[in-house]
Parts: C-alpha cells; sequence; structure tokens
C-alpha cells in the first residue's frame, strides 16, 4: 500500500476593476488577499488493483485531486494511462485498436463497443459517448499499472455509464490495474464496487471510506 499526501492551497487575489469593486461594496465582500485551502495534507492510502471513486460537487475539487496522484504515481515509477490524453486518428474504429482483428474487438467489446456498424466508421462519425468508450478501449489496450478518467461517463447516458462502469472495474480487478475515476455522478457505487470512495466537499472538507 502506498500513502500519497496531497497539500492544495490557493492565494486568492482579486483584481480590482470598477465592476469588481461595486459588487465587493454590495455585498460586503473584504477584497483582501485570502488563501483557500482545498486538501490540507490529506492522506490518501491506495493499494495497486483498487478501485477508486472520487466524487463530489462541481469545483469541490474532484480534478486536483486526480491530477496530484497522477502526479505522484507516475513519479514513484507507476505507470498512468490517462483516458483524458488518448488521441484519436482518422482510421476506422477497428484499425485504432489492438494488434490484430481478434484484439480489436476484444478491447472494444470491454469498453462496451461490439456493434459493426461502429467498428466500420471514423472516430468522427461517432456520438461523443462512442468516442469515451473508444479511448475506453485504447486505455484498456495499453500496459500500464493505474487507469484514470475524468469526468467519467459524463458523456453517458446513465444506462450506458453503468454498464461501462461495471465492465471496467471488473476488467482492471482481473488485470490487477487501479481504476481511479472523478464524476459529480454518485450513481455508479454498485457497479464499481470501490474499495474506496472519496467524496470532496467545499473547502477542505472531505470524506473517505474504505471498502470491508
Ligand atoms: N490555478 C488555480 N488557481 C486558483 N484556484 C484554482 C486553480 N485551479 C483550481 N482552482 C480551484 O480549485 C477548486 C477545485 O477545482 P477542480 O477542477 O479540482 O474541481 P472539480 O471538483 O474537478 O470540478 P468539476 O466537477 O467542475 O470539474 C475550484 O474551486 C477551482 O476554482
Amino acid at each position: 500500500m502506498t500513502v500519497y499526501t496531497i497539500d492544495r492551497r490557493f492565494k486568492t487575489s482579486v483584481e480590482r476593476t470598477p465592476r469588481v469593486l461595486e459588487v465587493a461594496e454590495s455585498f460586503g465582500l473584504g477584497l483582501s488577499d485570502k488563501e483557500f485551502v482545498i486538501y490540507d495534507n490529506l492522506d490518501v492510502e491506495i493499494r495497486q488493483g483498487d478501485v477508486v471513486y472520487i466524487t463530489g460537487q462541481s469545483g469541490s475539487g474532484k480534478s486536483l485531486l486526480l491530477r496530484d496522484l497522477k502526479e505522484q504515481m507516475t513519479r514513484s515509477g507507476l505507470r498512468v494511462a490517462d483516458l483524458n490524453e488518448i488521441e484519436l486518428d482518422g482510421r476506422p474504429v477497428i484499425e485504432q485498436v489492438g494488434k490484430n482483428m481478434q484484439e480489436a474487438t476484444h478491447y472494444l467489446a470491454l469498453a462496451g463497443i461490439s456493434d459493426a456498424w461502429i467498428y466500420i466508421r471514423k472516430p468522427s462519425e461517432l456520438s461523443d459517448g462512442q468516442r469515451y468508450r473508444l479511448k475506453l478501449a485504447k486505455v484498456i489496450e495499453q500496459d500500464a499499472d493505474v487507469w484514470v478518467a475524468d469526468e467519467f461517463g459524463a458523456v453517458l447516458d446513465r444506462v450506458t455509464a453503468k454498464a461501462v462502469a461495471f465492465n471496467l472495474q471488473k476488467t482492471s480487478r482481473r488485470m490487477g490495474k487501479t481504476l481511479m475515476v472523478a464524476t459529480t455522478h454518485t450513481d455508479l457505487v454498485e457497479e464499481l464496487g470501490p474499495s474506496l470512495t472519496i467524496t470532496k466537499r467545499f473547502k477542505e472538507r472531505v470524506e473517505l471510506e474504505h471498502a470491508a
């Protein structure tokens, strides 16, 4: 098990434009520089093969946490595959993943694509949700230790998001990969069966729940 310590704080300094000054005066806001803390030396314990589910409201600090964990993991020598960094080229879907046809259909199926009509399309001809699943197939294909997805399933309808979440955690657990996803949606607990759930609230408030 590795303990990652997350410390994130920002200094705010407001640009004093005429309108800002008017807002400050009307609402009684102080404009002196302040520090706001998002993570106050938070210890996060993660084991290889864990499924980590990060949730919380928009702006609470999910992306920052994911980014810091990713950075620290990379620095410690782990290979991290980030869904948001996957690039697609102009070739048909079936050419984009795997060394051969069998591998291609295997990885695509794991990501929830098993439709011949989608196989032969170019990424530019797919819906956002279909493109998202193609990127997921490319993440699974990579020989990484850790799979990371921010805004997990945001472009998918909830039924598809749940199916993708269920299959992804099954695959990551079978392959011994660490899976870390962040999303405002809190409806994937059952499908992900997380080893660790991190619920980020505003300011530095955060709840960590390890599976029994
Ligand atoms: N460089 C920065 N300077 C000042 N504040 C920042 C900076 N980067 C992020 N923040 C603040 O940190 C907070 C957390 O940002 P973060 O992107 O992690 O939120 P999030 O939970 O992922 O939100 P969303 O669900 O909307 O993507 C936000 O309130 C944001 O304004």
